[in-house]
């Protein structure tokens, strides 16, 4: 079975139906799972992986206590908004007019301070942002933890694999002799599931850093959507209706399913209450943020009235073609998305036996905070 992972796919609302439990399950790896692959290193279809540090390893022993609060430090706030650090050498060019840009002849790893805090406020404006032609794959792991880490405390996922002895790089991998794309379409029809990373979190991430370590000839794109976006094209008066509200976010399930599959469970799941709608700290901006993998039910609301507002939610925020965007993944790719304002939704599309690894590094920001409903 397949160790390929992205954050568990589950839905428990009462209208999920059994396909998500299949596909959660198909996605979920575990040392058993890989332990075939980590021994051959390659197969007659499958080349070895580039990047063999970077292969996925589960440590059965590896426990942690229960996150604790820390104080966030939002960088974008200290940015200067022209960019003169980030983007003096920079080809910017929007991926779309209402979400995303790509950016050449930037090197991410050499920014300094200042050109790390403006990153922070660009991504937040721009939702997620693609650098090309990076080397950051190439540094050493500990590296680029330590570039990550100026944006907010690592997060160590409770159930992903991650390189040996470093915890906190949560991988995405398919590797050989990896059926899950044939399984999966047995039961569904497509694979799309959309999601915020980890948001069953106190503090769920922030600035998101996902690179590119070996992929597909063509497929595993990644779909992101603004929720800023999404939030703004509903009506005033049902915006209204959205203040106030709070709803549960559950890691409940995706630790179930990783102990069902012979997976590890690294610090016991949390369930966490956020607003519906939240505030980004750096731009000010109001977004939606809920999302179908993790969200579970509106505080206050029955059964049927939560899972009937939801449903309308998650439906608007996966049919929102016009405020979403498709990124295609290269050698060299560093996809940066801000996670408090976007979603986001892997792809499972292409051919198997072929690789698809990538690491993403997650470091978490403040508390969902919202602010009033403005009156437009
Ligand atoms: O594999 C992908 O395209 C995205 C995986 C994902 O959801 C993540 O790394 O947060
Ligand atoms: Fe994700």
């Amino acid at each position: 079975m397949a160790p390929a992972l992205v954050e568990t796919p589950r839905s428990n609302v009462s209208f999920a139906n059994k396909g998500i439990a299949d596909y959660k399950e198909a996605y979920i790896g575990g040392p058993a799972a890989y332990k075939q692959e980590a021994e051959v290193g390659g197969t007659a279809k499958q080349p070895p992986a580039r990047y063999p540090n970077y292969l996925p390893t589960w440590d059965p022993e590896e426990k942690y206590p229960p996150l604790q609060p820390f104080v966030h430090k939002e960088h974008g706030k200290d940015a200067d908004p022209t960019f003169p650090h980030l983007l003096e050498n920079a080809k910017v060019t929007n991926l779309t007019s209402n979400i995303g840009a790509e950016i050449h002849g930037v090197e991410l790893s050499k920014l300094t301070d200042k050109g790390k805090d403006e990153l922070a406020l660009f991504v937040a404006q721009k939702k997620v942002v693609v650098f090309r032609n990076q080397g950051f794959a190439d540094l050493p792991i500990q590296d680029a933890l330590n570039f990550g880490g100026y944006f907010g405390r690592h997060h160590i996922h409770p159930t992903s694999g991650a390189p040996k002895g470093f915890p906190a790089v949560h991988l995405v991998h398919r590797g050989a002799e990896d059926t899950t794309a044939r399984d999966f379409f047995e039961e569904r029809t497509n694979s799309v599931t959309w999601h915020s990373d980890v948001t069953y979190e106190q503090q769920p991430p922030g600035t998101t850093f996902l690179y590119l370590l070996d992929g597909p000839v063509a497929g595993g794109d990644t779909l992101f959507a603004s929720q800023t976006e999404a939030y703004r094209r509903l009506s005033p008066e049902f915006r209204k209706r959205l203040h106030g509200l709070k709803a549960i976010h559950s890691a409940i399930e995706q630790a179930d399913n990783s102990k069902n599959r012979g997976g590890v469970v690294r610090r016991e799941p949390v369930t966490s209450i956020h607003p519906i709608v939240r505030t980004h700290p750096g731009t000010g901006e109001k977004a939606l943020f809920v999302n179908p993998q993790f969200t579970r039910r509106i505080v206050g609301y029955k059964r049927e009235e939560s899972d009937f507002l939801l449903k309308f939610l998650f439906d608007h925020i996966a049919k929102g073609q016009d405020f979403q965007a498709r990124v295609k993944w290269a050698p060299g790719t560093v996809v940066v998305w801000d996670n408090r304002v976007t979603a986001h939704s892997a792809l499972l599309d292409w051919d198997d036996g072929q690789r698809r690894h990538l690491a993403r590094i997650t470091p978490q920001a403040e508390r969902p905070e919202e602010t009033p409903f403005e009156g437009k």
